[in-house]
């Protein structure tokens, strides 16, 4: 799929022209979102669609243009919510997505949707802990001995989940393949899931995915359009929820942040843009247009 990124303006009208969605059903989603922007839902990952990807997830950081853009965007549409696996704390902080003017209501679904934080209130909503995490929090640092896994794999903290992470070593693909199994085996014997993501197996907790997520919070809205961009394989119950809800007659736009390292993305999209620049491109445009 994909679509050519531009900033040209439209000499017709002398407004900002936004990319042309690559398939029928974006530039009918996206037609949607521009007759009706104030009953559209705009949707975005995190980590590789608003915020770079870098070494050490604790430095990630939203593009500079993003909350700008955002905040400029936000009040034109019925909503903006940041989904991701992250959790909605971390995201928030990492994004400066609190105490914007412009974002008051801002809500970012975190842990893949288990979490939930509304800039109305500040507040994070969340469900207990699992207690596979803790089990398997214990056995990591030994399985990961006994596997000989590659230096420079390190186990990020998340409190509801943990997560492998392999970028940092000297094969970052050789030393993700080595732990695929033995993380999936261990995840399944204390009944919890691997989510695979750029250079990354996290061991979470089952029955939430970023579809279900989406789907809950747009089911609240009654929307007349969607948008959803991600770059990462967690964002596809995402496209999934999106395709479904145009398979029900809402028009909806598939983003893909495009990187070299995840295509599964590109493949589905409406719309690929050159990664968080490029998303960040087309939120601005597209809220120059709507403002
Ligand atoms: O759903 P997302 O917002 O895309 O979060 C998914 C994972 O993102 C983070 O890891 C990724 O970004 C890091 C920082 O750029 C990078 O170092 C890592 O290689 C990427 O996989 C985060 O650390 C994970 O916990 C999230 O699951």
């Amino acid at each position: 799929m994909g679509s050519q990124d531009s900033h040209a303006t439209d000499s017709t009208n002398a407004l900002p022209s936004l990319p042309t969605p690559a398939t029928r059903a974006g530039r009918d989603g996206l037609a949607a979102i521009l007759a009706q922007p104030e009953r559209a839902v705009i949707a975005l990952d995190f980590d590789g669609t608003l915020a770079p990807i870098v070494p050490d997830p604790d430095q990630a950081r939203a593009h500079p243009d993003a909350v700008p853009a955002l905040a400029v965007l936000a009040p034109e549409v019925a909503a903006v919510a940041v989904v991701t696996g992250r959790p909605a704390g971390v995201a928030v902080r990492n994004g400066g997505f609190a105490g914007v003017p412009g974002l008051e209501h801002l809500v970012v679904l975190g842990h893949y949707g288990a979490e939930r934080w509304d800039a109305a209130t500040g507040t994070v909503t969340a469900p207990p802990p699992h207690p596979g995490v803790a089990a398997v929090r214990a056995e990591l640092p030994g399985l990961l001995d006994r596997v000989g896994a590659w230096h420079g794999t390190w186990i990020e903290e998340k409190g509801r989940s943990v997560a492998v992470h392999t970028r940092r070593a000297d094969d970052p693909q050789a030393a993700f393949e080595l732990l695929r199994e033995p993380l999936t085996d261990l995840a399944t014997r204390h009944g919890l899931i691997v989510e695979p993501g750029r250079l990354v197996l996290e061991l979470r907790p089952p029955g939430m995915d970023k579809g279900v997520a989406l789907l809950d919070y747009v089911r609240d809205l009654a929307p007349a359009s969607v948008l959803y961009a991600g770059d990462d394989l967690g964002d596809l119950p995402a496209y999934a929820a999106v395709e479904k809800l145009r398979s029900d007659g809402l028009p909806g736009v598939l983003v893909c942040s495009g990187s070299t390292e995840v295509t599964e993305l590109s493949e589905r999209a409406d719309l690929v843009v050159d990664g968080p620049a490029g998303v960040v491109s087309l939120l601005r445009t597209l809220a120059e247009r709507l403002a």
